[in-house]
């Protein structure tokens, strides 16, 4: 019937024609499906069809998948009940396929978080978008936040998947620790970490941690006070010097250095003078992969862009560039643990000497064990989901240094930790010596930019030393003490300002990914979903904060002058994925600001020119890092004090 209304040829073609849309409608229907996150609704709707049971053998892939939920609720104990599939799906824009929302991003490339804030205006706090491949949740409430965190932490405890990220850890984010997903050996490696990086109060840790502190920010104040006058616009009538942003990388980077790897380096060699250009390359270096991993490009949300050539030519500059921190790393680790293999065989040569027949061999936190604990608590009160226990609690009681107890944790568990997961969580922790850099600079140019700010920090700090001083024996006989580690807590004005900064520079949190089909405030969410954290809204919206985009210390002190931490304010976050370095955060920077302040007035007009520059760099962009390259960063001028 129909090829007597179209001649045959033309039939054939239109029957073509039909069919290629067919399938490009086909095409757009089953995109639209997944971009809407709807597969596991289908599939759980289907579960119990005939249709289902047939498409089984079809699509063995999607009966994998439910047994794999299953097996994963399981395995983790949990109780999902099926009731979360009729669960609204999340609102949020109609995606485009294969770019999906990023194209409503492209007025916001600077700031990509006041964009992600636009969707939290149009679609409420928990908003559904499509970044690419990547499936999102963005959400905007505290409650969402918790309940992600913390109460379904174990749901949302992987980390999505960037190409990119991978070229810092050879190849397998596996080895990251900020960046792997939730495993018994991240737990492993976690607890490792903890005892080192959050040393208590009083313990032998915390002791080694008050002497590099103290050693480095001397070395700091000598090395400002044997630099000429800065000469230019008249700086030179007050005295003043500069202070740029590699300073404090590399005074950073030393305290990193001697503190995890009892590795004294710093940026001079035994005087002034002579340079010590490995140390400063290993900064730099460090810098340069903490600048690139806190951006967000869109080929990692496109990953088809990644075959262009300058793309691909970028990618390996960085695989390199990591490549070789990691063998500078590696070299100070390898060196110890020849020392301590061969200690471990003095001493089995010892033991068979002593005792025939005893062959066993004590490693030397074994031996440390057995030391009179006077100064360590063995008691844990740091949620024990979170952390292998056991382990904690040894780590608690012995007193070797982090990198001699990782190394012989490697020895004796050589079967579940390899040597490139004990690498990476050396590498990683020691890398965090840049994300302290950046942020103590920008407190500095923070307080550079606020007069006001810094003289009351100014007076409070003062204050502070001359009791300090007055109490102490050494202060009769006029020598200048130092503020330590030990004073931090007395300083709340100090850890406001680092507060005030995190807040201003908008410091996200990294994504998380859900583990399994789950739920957020009462909607449905699949397994594979990235999660971002709208910081922008908690940080920089009028509903918590006065003035928002003001520089105010006042935010995070009660009226009793005593530190104030809002619920609404996490930089560091919570739960199973929560930051393990805030400790180092906060110790690092309170010791510095104070000690440079009780000598030196920060001022950003050493020109005009760096006041400007100075203004656009702090303005809340949602990353720590400031620009790598010396000269690409605004400078700090220090007008000495009497
Ligand atoms: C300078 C300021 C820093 C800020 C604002 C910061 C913030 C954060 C945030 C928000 C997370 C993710 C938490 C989550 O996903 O729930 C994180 C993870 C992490 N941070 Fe920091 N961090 C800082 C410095 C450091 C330093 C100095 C170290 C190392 C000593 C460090 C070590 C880590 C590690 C190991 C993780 C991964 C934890 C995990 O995934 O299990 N951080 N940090």
């Amino acid at each position: 019937m129909l090829s007597l209304i179209f001649p045959i040829e033309n039939f054939t073609l239109f029957l073509l024609k039909l069919f290629s849309i067919l399938i490009i409608l086909i095409i757009m229907i089953l995109l639209w499906i997944y971009q809407y996150q709807w597969l596991p609704k289908l599939r759980y709707a289907l579960k119990n069809t005939e249709t289902y049971v047939s498409m089984k053998k079809i699509f063995p892939m999607i009966y994998k998948s439910t047994n794999e939920q299953q097996q994963r609720q399981q395995s983790f104990g949990l109780k999902i009940s099926d009731d979360i599939y009729k669960l609204p799906s999340v609102p949020g824009p109609i995606p485009i396929p294969i770019i999906g929302d990023i194209f409503r991003m492209r007025k916001y490339s600077k700031n990509p978080w006041a964009g992600f804030d636009q969707f939290r205006e149009k679609h409420g706090n928990i908003c559904r978008l499509q970044l690419g491949r990547f499936h999102t949740v963005l959400i905007s409430s505290v409650d969402a936040m918790r309940e992600v965190l913390i109460t379904k932490g174990e749901h949302f405890a992987d980390r999505p998947h960037f190409n990119r990220h991978a070229l810092y850890f050879d190849m397998n984010r596996q080895n990251a620790l900020a960046l792997c997903d939730w495993t018994d050996v991240h737990k492993q490696r976690r607890s490792i970490a903890h005892a080192a990086v959050i040393p208590r109060f009083g313990t032998k840790t915390f002791q080694r941690l008050s002497g590099c502190l103290d050693l480095a920010v001397e070395k700091l104040l000598k090395q400002i006070q044997q630099q000429q006058p800065d000469s230019s616009n008249n700086n030179e009538k007050y005295g003043m010097k500069i202070l740029q942003k590699q300073s404090i990388i590399q005074l950073s980077c030393s305290i990193f250095f001697h503190f995890l790897l009892d590795k004294d380096m710093n940026p001079y060699k035994n005087n002034i003078v002579e340079v010590d250009e490995k140390f400063i390359e290993i900064c730099e270096k460090f810098d340069l992969v903490f600048s690139d991993i806190n951006e967000m490009y869109l080929s990692d949300f496109l990953p088809i862009l990644q075959y262009f050539t300058s793309i691909r030519r970028y990618f390996k500059s960085l695989y390199q560039c990591s490549t070789w921190i990691f063998k500078q790393v590696e070299q100070i680790v390898m060196e110890r643990f020849e020392q301590i293999c061969l200690e471990h065989k003095m001493k089995k040569k010892n033991n068979e000497n002593n005792s025939g027949n005893e062959t066993s061999c004590s490693s030397s936190s074994d031996q440390n064990n057995q030391q009179p604990q006077n100064d360590q608590s063995t008691e844990i009160n740091y949620d024990e989901s979170f952390v292998d226990r056991i382990l904690l609690l040894k780590q608690y009681k012995s007193s070797a240094k982090f990198l001699d107890f990782i190394l012989e944790h490697y020895l004796e568990n050589q079967r579940t930790m390899t040597w490139n997961e004990m690498m990476y969580e050396i590498g990683d922790l020691v890398g965090g010596n840049s994300a302290v850099g950046n942020l103590l600079f920008r407190v500095l140019g923070h307080l550079a930019m606020n007069p006001e700010s810094q003289q009351q920090i100014y007076d409070h700090v003062k204050k502070f030393s001359m009791e300090k001083q007055s109490i102490n024996s050494n202060g009769e006989n006029g020598e200048k003490l130092l503020i330590t580690l030990e004073d931090q807590h007395s300083l709340p004005l100090v850890m406001a300002a680092i507060m005030e900064t995190l807040r201003l520079t908008l410091s996200p949190i990294v994504p998380h990914l859900s583990r399994l089909d789950t739920s957020i405030q009462g909607h449905f969410v699949p397994k594979g979903t990235m999660i971002l954290f709208n910081i922008y809204h908690l940080n920089l919206s009028e509903e918590f904060h006065e003035k928002p985009f003001k520089f105010d210390l006042t935010r995070f002190i009660t009226e009793d002058g005593l530190l104030l931490k809002p619920d609404f304010f996490f930089p560091f976050s919570h739960g199973r994925r929560s930051c393990l370095g805030y400790k180092m955060v906060y110790s690092i920077i309170t010791t510095t600001v104070a000690n440079l302040l009780l000598d030196y007035k920060l001022t950003s007009l050493t020109s005009m020119d760096n006041h400007e520059l100075t203004e656009k760099m702090l303005q809340p962009k949602g990353s720590l890092a400031l620009p790598y390259r010396p000269g690409d960063c605004y400078h700090i001028g220090l007008i000495p004090r009497n």
